[in-house]
Parts: structure tokens; C-alpha cells; sequence
């Protein structure tokens, strides 16, 4: 099948140009891009200089007669634009940005930004992949799930859904590598402020957190208030989520570990770590891995659970992958079979 990719000059399309190229069912007919159309891809991107091709400017009548699929990769507030029209040609569209993934009153509270019409946002399927399998396989409009989103779900879900996860406060810390950011310039994601340095932002006002509470409830069936605060870890990729909620009475750490085993046993991504080793960004760094642990903590009585995930694969350009596999029918690891780059 064709496809185009939506800001070509971004880090998630960079990553999306790297897993499409060596995909077996999918060509990639254009790159669209709103600030350096006419230039070669090599001019933007180095490291791609042996493909030539050139970036193109959006023309959605020229696109629908030339490609089967759209990956939006822009900052919110685009896709809530340009998308919809895609849909209506009868193309697939995977937006990995935000702008379909909650209510219109949330999106305006925690983006910032108009949302896009509700009669769109209703048509579009969740993609966590692994939780959202049936209706993914005939979604015309596939909205991505968030980073953090993705990691924190995948280690909570088998938690709630079991009945383990017990009333109380529930807490995630978690860490991302500097490219969640996106290629954009930002003060506090230059080299010299990140270098050395470990510090939250957005504390209790992240985008996630509504995303995260929302799909614990429609997908977990427990409804839960979280308290979410993101860090910046001085590296390129890699995101770790710890979270600790408060444990049902009787849940042992080997239950839950049979819990999120029995979940899980026929997803090839997830790896449910050995016990006693805890997840780390590099055992999964450049794969669509999705390594967790889960424990007990008796003293306290919390449930402390980790996952790691590379947040431009499994965050972002590996599930979009894997989704649009889930849609064609092709096998969900098609084209995303890498192992992990290691050391
Ligand atoms: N980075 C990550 O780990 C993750 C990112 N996401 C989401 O995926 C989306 C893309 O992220 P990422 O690639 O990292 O971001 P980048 O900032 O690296 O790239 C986004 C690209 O979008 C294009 N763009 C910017 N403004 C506009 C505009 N007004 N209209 C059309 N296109 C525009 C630009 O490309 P050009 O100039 O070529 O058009 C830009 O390079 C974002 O919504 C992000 O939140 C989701 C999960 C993880
Ligand atoms: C490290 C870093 O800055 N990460 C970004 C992730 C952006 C993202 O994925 O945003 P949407 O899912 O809302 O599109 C952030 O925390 O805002």
C-alpha cells in the first residue's frame, strides 16, 4: 500500500520514514511538509541522504489519488484540521498527536487549543494496541495514544482489570528522554540544560493525565484520580513510568505477576520482566519492546509497577506501525521485528 507521511521534518516521522522503508506491504509516496517543501529529504535529514526524495506541500485532492494512508505527525491542533478531509476521501489516517483522543471539553482544558469537531472525535479508535485490537482492525481513524499514555496504561490495565488496584491515591513518576520533545527548539530542551540535569515540568498539568484516566476507566473498568509528574532525563530516547497504587487485601506480587503474564502471553511486544529485574530504557531502545516488573511493597501496602518503553517506537512511530498492521490484517510485527540497539 502507498502512504504519505504529515511533518516530514519531525522526530516521529523520522522514525515512521525508518520502519516504513523496511516494511514489506509499504511504499512511501510522499512527505509533506509545511515549512520545507521543495527541499530533499537528505537536506533534512542526513543520516536518510541515500533516498531521494523531495518534501511536498499538503494538497489533499492530489494526495487522496496517489496514497491508501496518512500518518499526521505535526503538533496538536493540526491533525484537528487537515484530517477529517482525509477520511472523507476514503483513506485510512493515523494521527499520533493528541487531537482525537479526548472530549472536546477535556482537550480545551488541558491542550490549550480548540478542539476538533466532536462528530470526529467520536469516530476515532483508541490504538493502544494491545488493548483495542478489535475495533482497531476496522478504524478508518486511528488515534495514537500518547507516550506516557502508552507506558502507563500497559502497566496498569492488567492491574485494574484484575480487581488488584485498591481505592486510594495513584502516582506516576515518569521519566522521558529528550526527543518526546519533538526536532522544535525549546529552552529547556537545549543540550546545556538537559546535560547533567534531571527536573519535572508541567507538574499536575500534563496533557496525559486525562488521556491516562480517561482509558483506565473505559478499557480497565477502574475509575481513578492520578497524580502524574513528568521528568526530563538527559538522553535521546527512552521513557520510564514507576507507578505505585494502593494494593486490594490478598494480592500477592506472584499473582500480579500471573495477572500481567496471562494478559499478556499472546502479545509479542510486551516482556514481562524476570523476577527481581527491573525494566531499563536501553533493553528497549529502538525496538517496539514494552518491558514492565510488578511487585508488592508489604510494609506499605502499594503496588509498585515499572515500564519502560522507547517513546518514538512503541510511543509513537512502532504502534502507529503496528496499528496500521492490525488494520490491513498483516501480522501485528510486520516491519518492526528490530531487536533493541544495544549497548
Ligand atoms: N516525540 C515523541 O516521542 C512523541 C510525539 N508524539 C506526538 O507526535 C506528533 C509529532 O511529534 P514529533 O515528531 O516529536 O514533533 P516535532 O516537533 O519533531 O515535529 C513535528 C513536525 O510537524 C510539522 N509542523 C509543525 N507545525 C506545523 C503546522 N502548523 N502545520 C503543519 N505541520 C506542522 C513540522 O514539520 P514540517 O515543517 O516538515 O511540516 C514539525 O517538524 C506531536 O503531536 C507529538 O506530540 C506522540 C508520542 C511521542
Ligand atoms: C519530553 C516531552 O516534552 N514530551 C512531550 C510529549 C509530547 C506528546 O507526546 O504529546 P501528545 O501526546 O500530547 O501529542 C510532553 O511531555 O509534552
Amino acid at each position: 500500500m502507498k502512504v504519505a507521511v504529515l511533518g516530514a521534518s519531525g522526530y516521529g516521522s523520522a522514525e515512521l520514514i525508518r520502519l516504513l522503508e523496511n516494511h514489506p506491504h509499504v511504499e512511501i509516496e510522499a512527505l509533506i511538509s509545511s515549512s520545507q517543501e521543495g527541499e530533499g529529504l537528505m537536506n533534512v535529514y542526513p543520516h536518510l541522504s541515500h533516498i531521494n526524495r523531495t518534501l511536498e506541500k499538503w494538497d489533499v485532492e492530489q494526495l487522496s489519488s496517489r496514497v491508501d494512508a496518512v500518518f499526521f505527525a505535526a503538533p496538536a491542533g493540526v491533525s484537528s484540521q487537515l484530517l477529517p478531509e482525509v477520511v472523507e476521501r476514503g483513506l485510512i489516517a493515523i494521527d499520533l498527536a493528541g487531537d482525537f483522543r479526548l472530549t472536546p471539553e477535556e482537550y480545551r482544558v488541558w491542550y490549550g487549543k480548540e478542539p476538533a469537531m466532536n462528530s470526529w472525535i467520536s469516530k476515532a479508535v483508541y490504538g493502544l494496541s494491545e488493548w483495542n485490537r478489535e475495533e482497531i482492525k476496522t478504524a478508518r481513524l486511528l488515534t495514537n495514544p500518547g507516550c506516557y499514555a502508552t507506558a502507563t496504561l500497559l502497566g496498569l490495565l492488567p492491574l485494574a482489570k484484575a480487581g488488584a488496584i485498591a481505592k486510594g491515591p495513584l502516582i506516576i513518576d515518569g521519566k522521558s528522554g529528550v526527543s518526546g520533545a519533538g526536532r522544535g527548539l525549546q529552552t529547556n530542551r537545549l543540550f546545556s540544560e538537559v546535560e547533567g540535569n534531571l527536573f519535572p515540568y508541567k507538574v499536575a498539568e500534563h496533557q496525559h493525565t486525562p488521556e491516562i484516566e480517561h482509558y483506565l476507566e473505559r478499557m480497565g473498568g477502574a475509575s481513578h484520580v492520578v497524580t502524574f509528574t513528568p521528568q526530563i532525563v538527559p538522553m535521546s530516547r527512552g521513557i520510564l513510568a514507576t507507578i505505585y497504587a494502593p494494593v486490594e487485601a490478598g494480592w500477592t506480587t506472584h499473582q500480579l505477576r500471573e495477572a500481567v503474564a496471562t494478559t499478556y502471553h499472546e502479545h509479542p511486544f510486551i516482556r514481562l520482566c524476570e523476577r527481581g529485574r527491573w525494566p531499563r530504557t536501553k533493553d528497549v531502545t529502538g525496538s517496539n519492546f514494552c518491558d514492565l516488573q510488578v511487585k508488592v511493597d508489604e510494609r506499605t501496602g502499594m503496588i509498585i509497577t515499572a515500564v519502560a518503553i522507547d517513546n518514538l517506537m512503541k510511543g509513537a512511530a512502532g504502534q502507529a506501525v503496528q496499528n496500521l498492521n492490525i488494520i490491513m490484517g498483516w501480522q501485528e510485527t510486520m516491519g518492526l521485528k528490530m531487536l533493541p540497539l544495544y549497548p
